[in-house]
C-alpha cells in the first residue's frame, strides 16, 4: 500500500497524539504537524469529514509526509448534536475547562435521561496533499453528560462524560482502558484494518 513507517500527525493536541500513538504501536512512528508549523489551519467545513481531510491535506502540503488527522467532538442529544464540529471552539477559544463549564450551563436542570451524548471521531490519512482517495475511517462513543466534572485523565470533555458500560467518567478511565474503547479507540480499528496493519 504506502510506506507507512513515518506519519505526520495533523493535530496540534497533544492529548490526540499520545493516545493515537499508543494505539498504533512501534510500527508506525507519528511525528506531530507542530515540528513543522505552529499555524493552525481554520476549520472551515461542516462536518468532520470535511475538516479531518482538510487538516491532513494541509499537514501533508507542509511536511511533505503522509499525513493522518483526527477530527472529533462531542455531539449532545438535548443540544441537537452540539457542539458537534465546534466542540474546541465552544466557548470562543477559551479552552477546555471554559467549553465544560458552558456544556454544564447549558444542561443545568436537565435530567439524565435526557443528558445523551456522543464523541465522535473522524480520521483521514492522505498519502500526499492532492490524495484524490483519502482514507475515512469514523468511530462514535456513547454516554452521558455528568452533573459535574470528575477525574484526572484524557482531555478535552473527558471529566463530564459518564460511560454506562464502566461506571465512571472518561477522565476517570486509565489511559490504556480508554484506548481500549473510545471513538477513537474505534476509529483507529477501522484504520488498522484498512492498511493491514496488526
Ligand atoms: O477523547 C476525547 N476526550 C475528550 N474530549 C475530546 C475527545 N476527543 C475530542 N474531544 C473534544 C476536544 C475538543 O474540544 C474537540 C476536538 O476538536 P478538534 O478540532 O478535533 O481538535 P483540536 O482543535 O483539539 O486539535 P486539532 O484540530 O489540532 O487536531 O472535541
Ligand atoms: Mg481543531
Amino acid at each position: 500500500m504506502m510506506n507507512l513507517t513515518q506519519l505526520v500527525l495533523a493535530s496540534h493536541n497533544a492529548g490526540k497524539l499520545k493516545e493515537l500513538q499508543a494505539m498504533l504501536g512501534d510500527a508506525v512512528q507519528l511525528r506531530s504537524i507542530g515540528e513543522f508549523s505552529q499555524v493552525e489551519p481554520e476549520e472551515t467545513g461542516l462536518s468532520f469529514v470535511e475538516n479531518a481531510i482538510l487538516k491532513a491535506r494541509n499537514a501533508a502540503r507542509i511536511s511533505g509526509l503522509p499525513a493522518l488527522a483526527d477530527d472529533s467532538g462531542l455531539a449532545v442529544d438535548y443540544l441537537g448534536g452540539a457542539p458537534g464540529i465546534y466542540s474546541a471552539r465552544y466557548a470562543d477559544g477559551k479552552g477546555d475547562a471554559a467549553n465544560n463549564a458552558k456544556l454544564l450551563d447549558a444542561l443545568k436542570d436537565v435530567p439524565d435521561a435526557e443528558r445523551g451524548a456522543q464523541f465522535v471521531c473522524v480520521l483521514a490519512l492522505v498519502r500526499h496533499a492532492d490524495d484524490p482517495l483519502p482514507i475515512l475511517c469514523e468511530g462514535l462513543w456513547h454516554g452521558r453528560i455528568l452533573h459535574a466534572a470528575s477525574g484526572e485523565h484524557g482531555f478535552g470533555y473527558d471529566p463530564l462524560f459518564w460511560v454506562p458500560e464502566r461506571n465512571v467518567s472518561s477522565a476517570e478511565l486509565s489511559p490504556a482502558d480508554k484506548n481500549q474503547i473510545s471513538h477513537r479507540a474505534r476509529a483507529m480499528d477501522l484504520l488498522r484494518q484498512r492498511l493491514s496493519l496488526k
